[in-house]
């Protein structure tokens, strides 16, 4: 017989499930009655759209027998199957490759991290199983194979003998080893606990023959052992439960199962309404960013169940673009089962469901901000992010929903704030609210620009995400208070206002000098109302800030917008007097400064300087 060999990602993973020294190797058994249970789903499910086929649902169940003598571990189900042909392409191939390669990079030999991380499924096995074999027979189909592993150096297929649909993956159990033992998972007590503790919500039976005692007939005192089929879990599903009745073990333990996130969740939601839609659901904001969430790969959306049946494992309806990091599940009487993507999104009780639950969301969201702080700002560091995206996008249809959500690092208070915070504690005098934008914290700490706002003792708003000011710009106003950069022409202070005309007119001609010799590169050079310390900086005039710019011009279809820069000058620094001087006696020098100065500011402002060979040179005639 043929062995053949595992698909490289399979082999690599499976030599890692063998070498495993994971502390949680239980899993395996929710791993594999977790696809027992899918394989009965799916039965049910073609039954339920096919008049040809009967689906009664009491000869479908779980079945989980123990051998001790001969080690091994039996897991049946009298699910749909599989043909030889899903059994190379099931059991020989991994699905989730991408998880795989990402986690090479990442993960510590021993496959603790890729265990604890991703739903391994079907080669968990090999953590407690020396050797697996999977016995199947599909629905519709003649023949049964046998599939057969002892490992990393491949797998055989061949016909047998099996009567009806189903499989059967009989595990031989690993004998002990040095500080590892095994024996317990032939054990029927340790065994019935597995199953509660991580597949009691299946909603197929899941039968154990248990041991149970009774007085032996005649007997008073004399007992007698004998074997009885039991029905483990409860089958309810945990989404049909009574919210008192379950604990946040429930929960994870179900986020876990599902394999909805590698985290624990960082808050749960569970919701059962009953009126003119009824639903039940369980959604969870996950604590960590899945590693692929801000790319095309990632997928949003919640399984869709009607009446208990999966139908959709992703339905992206039912949950709005900036809520895309909710994890869970939506089961509703009222669906057909015969829907189809094209008919869901027209369907009226699913808009009703996804406009029941976004509103849900926000309300959680908004109290964990206001009671559990700490954990809102550690969602925040995730999908913050995502939450600025939805004020921006759509035009801003969603801004009111999410304005009270946002956060933004405060020069004050040295951590994120919400705008409502920042606005009940502005000055009477202050008219709007100041935000700085820059690549980082400190860069942006660094900013001239931000000194004379933070001299009156105002507070700045620290943008350092690409969409932060295209969501302010969409926002416009928070509590009727009005956005301003700090960068912007006019920052609206009463002083600034105040302007010397003897100055103004005795300066001109210089910056009128200054701006020729810059040519297209500014649209203005002038007096600066914001410096203090610094000599020059660069501000925006016009609808495109210079953080904007670099956005845009990062973009792969830069369109080659560029911000209306305007030169400021601190005419109380020393070197404004060099300016004058040179002014007046050495043109030359002036148009050597003007271009050293005008470089500065790019380069405080994080900006590219068009030829960087130019300006050393420039500073080497300064210095001889
Ligand atoms: N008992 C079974 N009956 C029928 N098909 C099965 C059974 N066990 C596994 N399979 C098939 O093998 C495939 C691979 O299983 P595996 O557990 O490795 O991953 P998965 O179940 O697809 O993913 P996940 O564990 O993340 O849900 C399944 O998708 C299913 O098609």
């Amino acid at each position: 017989m043929q062995t053949k060999q595992f698909q490289a990602e399979s082999k690599r993973l499976l030599e890692m499930m063998i070498n495993s020294i994971y502390s949680q190797r239980e899993i395996f058994l929710r791993e594999l009655i977790s696809n027992a249970s899918d394989a009965i789903d799916k039965l049910y499910y073609k039954a339920l759209t096919d008049d040809r086929l009967s689906f009664d649902k009491d000869s479908y169940y779980i079945k989980i027998a123990a051998d001790k003598d001969n080690r091994t571990l039996t897991i049946s189900d009298t699910g749909i199957g599989m043909t030889q042909e899903d059994l190379e392409n099931n059991l020989g191939i991994i699905a989730k490759s991408g998880s795989l390669a990402f986690k090479k990079e990442n993960e510590a030999e021993d496959g603790h991290e890729i265990i604890g991380q991703f739903g391994v499924g079907f080669y968990s096995a090999f953590m407690v199983a020396d050797k697996v074999t999977v016995i199947t027979k599909a629905l519709d189909s003649d023949t049964a194979y046998k599939w057969e592993s002892s490992g990393a150096e491949g797998y055989t297929i061949q016909p047998c003998q099996k009567e009806a649909a189903g499989t059967e993956i009989i595990l031989n159990i690993k004998e002990n080893a040095e500080e590892e033992s095994y024996d317990e998972y032939l054990e029927e007590y340790r065994l019935k606990a597995i199953i509660k503790k991580y597949s009691d919500f299946i909603r197929y039976p899941i039968k154990m023959d248990v041991t149970e005692r009774k007085l032996k007939e005649g007997s008073e005192s004399d007992f007698e052992e004998y074997k009885e089929e039991q029905i483990i879990n409860s089958m309810v599903p945990i989404w049909r439960k009574n919210k008192n009745e379950l604990t946040p073990e429930d929960y994870e333990n179900f986020y876990a199962e599902k394999h909805y996130g590698f985290d624990k969740p960082l808050k749960h939601i569970h919701i059962s309404v009953d009126g003119a839609i009824r639903y039940n659901a369980i959604l969870f904001i996950p604590e960590k960013m899945p590693f692929d969430y801000y790319t095309s790969e990632y997928e949003k959306g919640l399984e869709l169940y009607s009446n208990g049946v999966l139908i959709m494992n992703k339905c992206s309806d039912l949950l709005p673009d900036h809520f895309s990091f909710v994890e869970g599940m939506v089961d509703s009487d009222d669906l057909s089962l015969n829907i189809s993507r094209e008919i869901l999104q027209h369907d009226r009780q699913l808009k009703l469901i996804a406009k029941n639950i976004s509103k849900k969301i926000k309300s959680e969201l908004q109290s964990l901000l206001k009671n559990e702080r700490e954990k809102y700002e550690e969602f925040y560091q995730s999908f913050g992010r995502q939450l600025k995206y939805g004020v921006y996008s759509d035009y801003g249809t969603h801004k009111e929903t999410l304005q009270d959500l946002i956060m933004f690092y405060s020069s004050k208070e040295k951590k994120l704030v919400t705008l409502d915070e920042y606005v009940s504690r502005m000055p009477e005098d202050q008219k709007y609210i100041f935000y700085a934008s820059g690549e980082s914290i400190e860069r942006i700490d660094k900013l001239p620009q931000t000194e004379i706002v933070a001299d009156k003792g105002y507070e700045i708003l620290y943008f350092t995400d690409d969409i932060d000011e295209f969501a302010i710009k969409m926002l416009m106003a928070y509590k009727e208070k009005e956005f301003k950069s700090v960068s912007s022409g006019d920052l609206g202070f009463e002083e600034e206002n105040k302007s010397d005309p003897a100055e103004e007119s005795e300066n001109k001609e210089l910056f009128e000098y200054m701006k020729n010799a810059l040519s297209s590169k500014v649209k203005d050079v002038r007096a600066s109302k914001r410096l203090k310390s610094h000599p020059v900086c660069i501000a925006a005039d016009g609808q495109v800030s210079i953080e904007m710019e670099k956005i845009l011009k990062a973009m792969p279809n830069n369109q080659n917008v560029e911000a209306e820069k305007v030169l400021e000058i601190n005419t109380n620094h020393e070197v404004f007097q060099s300016l004058k001087n040179a002014f007046d006696n050495d043109k030359e020098k002036l148009r050597l400064y003007t271009n050293l100065l005008y470089n500065q500011a790019l380069l405080i402002e994080g900006l590219t300087i068009s030829d960087p060979v130019e300006f050393t040179n420039d500073i080497c005639k300064v210095m001889v």
